[in-house]
């Protein structure tokens, strides 16, 4: 157990690399056991607890996943079992995105269900719906789900009545050994639809329209492995943005790619932040009073829900009242009552929130009760009077590289302790508080929570 100390009042400035996506690279792995020949090789998978999970459902299920300085090779030729089990499905949700794949090759699967969490009760009945309609037979009983498909899944035409990520996803995998052509209606158009779109297509299969709400996938017979870079973490490019932004630095987000961030930048250029997006990435700058924005989050090309927390710790500091609206999760405002302890004024109401803006934060022991509400907190900590303690690290080691170090580079204050530790112990100059980090080897394929 950890926690993270940072203490306010330092601008961020230099330069930051975003590592690859989290939602980009979860589906592309579990997307590698469609391939019957040859090995996959990813580019850029971030070391994250999350890809380290994926990776044992998959080692679970008999293929073989190695994986090194960010990049991982998956054998999938010899998969064994169609089974995934709960001890890895409950650690993570996204876990749930093997079973598409997993019925599409093998015919027939289990899987545990994945449970709500934090921010919802996040259900799977599009997912469901969509494998129905491609001809699986699904079962339901103590707390695993079977699907079973006589012979080969069919094409079909699914429309989803929400154009959920992950559904959108997992018929996708499905489809790609259908016999015939499937059409997703109002499928989900995120960038990570079109990473995973463009890793199945190097596999062999023939999937056409993915960004856009049409999506069709014409079935192939047999699907191999490929060679695929991920994209950047367009969430975590997000973060440093709101980190340089919050703190009046100037900040170069390197491999931040500005079309996949539109909104939060057009949010951020409301409020008053200079963005400036080159080729390479982007620089963040802020040297004046920030104005109050409403947000509201919606799917893509919306405001992303992964933002909404960050976006609100920023809100704190501007001029006047903001609203913002989380249409996407049912209970994603859990951060509020952490930014409470921090001396914020913010009032919910239902899916909505009234934040006062000019907030003098002060330094509190909160807790990150899910992955993006920890990201905030870090960031409300960076313009706080005094220390802030962080617990519930484990959420933010799902999503964020090194979040720690990174910060440190730019200046910030931050460091990591093991519960144990004395908090007034520890030394202040950052360099000093890296170094007393734990040494853990880059890949050691041992979630923090092990
Ligand atoms: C690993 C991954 O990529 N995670 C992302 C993915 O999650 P995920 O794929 O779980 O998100 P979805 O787009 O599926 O969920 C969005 C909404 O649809 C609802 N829903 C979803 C499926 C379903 O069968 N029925 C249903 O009602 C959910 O409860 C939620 O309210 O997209 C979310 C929305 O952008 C992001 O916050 C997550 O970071
Ligand atoms: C909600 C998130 O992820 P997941 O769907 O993996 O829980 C997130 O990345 O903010």
């Amino acid at each position: 157990m950890s926690k993270f100390i940072v203490r306010g009042g330092n601008k961020l400035t230099g330069s930051v690399k975003v590592s690859g996506a989290k939602n980009s690279v979860l589906p592309i792995i579990a997307a590698s056991l469609l391939g019957e020949e040859g090995v996959s090789v990813i580019y850029d998978a971030p070391p994250l607890d999350d890809v380290i999970t994926i990776s044992k459902v998959l080692e679970s299920i008999g293929a073989s996943v190695t994986y090194s300085n960010d990049v991982m090779r998956v054998d999938a030729q010899a998969i064994s079992s169609c089974e995934a089990p709960y001890e890895w499905v409950r650690k993570m949700r996204a876990s749930f995105l093997v079973m598409g794949p997993l019925l599409a090759r093998m015919g027939h699967t289990r899987i545990s269900l994945p449970g709500g969490c934090a921010i919802g009760t996040r259900p799977i009945d599009q997912h469901l719906k969509g494998f129905e309609a491609l001809g699986a037979e699904i079962n339901l009983g103590q707390g695993y789900i079977e699907a079973k498909i006589n012979g080969r899944l069919r094409g079909a035409k699914i429309y989803l009545d929400y154009a959920s990520v992950g559904a959108t996803e997992n018929i996708m995998m499905a489809a790609t050994l259908a016999e015939g052509v499937t059409v997703i209606e109002n499928a989900a158009k995120e960038p990570e639809i079109v990473d995973l779109a463009n890793y199945l297509n190097g596999m062999g299969a023939k999937v056409r329209g993915a960004g856009t709400g049409m999506i069709r996938i014409e079935g192939v017979e047999k699907m191999h492995g490929a060679e695929h870079t991920v994209i950047p973490d367009r969430i975590e490019a997000g973060t440093y943005m709101v980190a340089a932004a919050i703190t009046g630095g100037d900040v170069y987000v390197e491999g931040a790619i500005a079309d996949h961030l539109g909104p939060v930048i057009a949010k951020m250029e409301e409020m008053g932040v200079t963005i400036e997006p080159d080729e390479n990435g982007i620089r963040v700058t802020c040297d004046r009073p920030l104005k109050a924005v409403d947000i509201k989050t919606l799917p893509y090309p919306g405001f992303p829900t992964d933002m909404q927390s960050q976006m609100m710790a920023l809100l704190l500091k501007s001029e006047g009242t903001s609203v913002v609206t989380e249409t996407v999760f049912e209970n994603r405002f859990m951060h509020v009552d952490e930014f409470h302890l921090m001396n914020a004024e913010i009032k919910v109401e239902g899916r909505t929130a009234i934040v006062t803006g000019g907030a003098n934060l002060k330094g509190a022991k909160v807790c990150a009760t899910d992955l993006r509400a920890g990201a905030a907190l870090i960031l409300a900590g960076l313009v706080s009077e005094g220390t802030s303690e962080v617990s519930g690290t484990h959420h933010i080691d799902r999503g964020y590289v090194d979040l720690a170090e990174k910060l440190s580079s730019l200046g910030a204050d931050i460091w990591r302790i093991s519960v144990e530790e004395p908090v007034l112990n520890q030394p202040t100059s950052a360099k000093k508080k890296v170094e007393l980090e734990e040494e853990v080897p880059v890949f050691n394929i041992q979630p923090t929570w092990v």
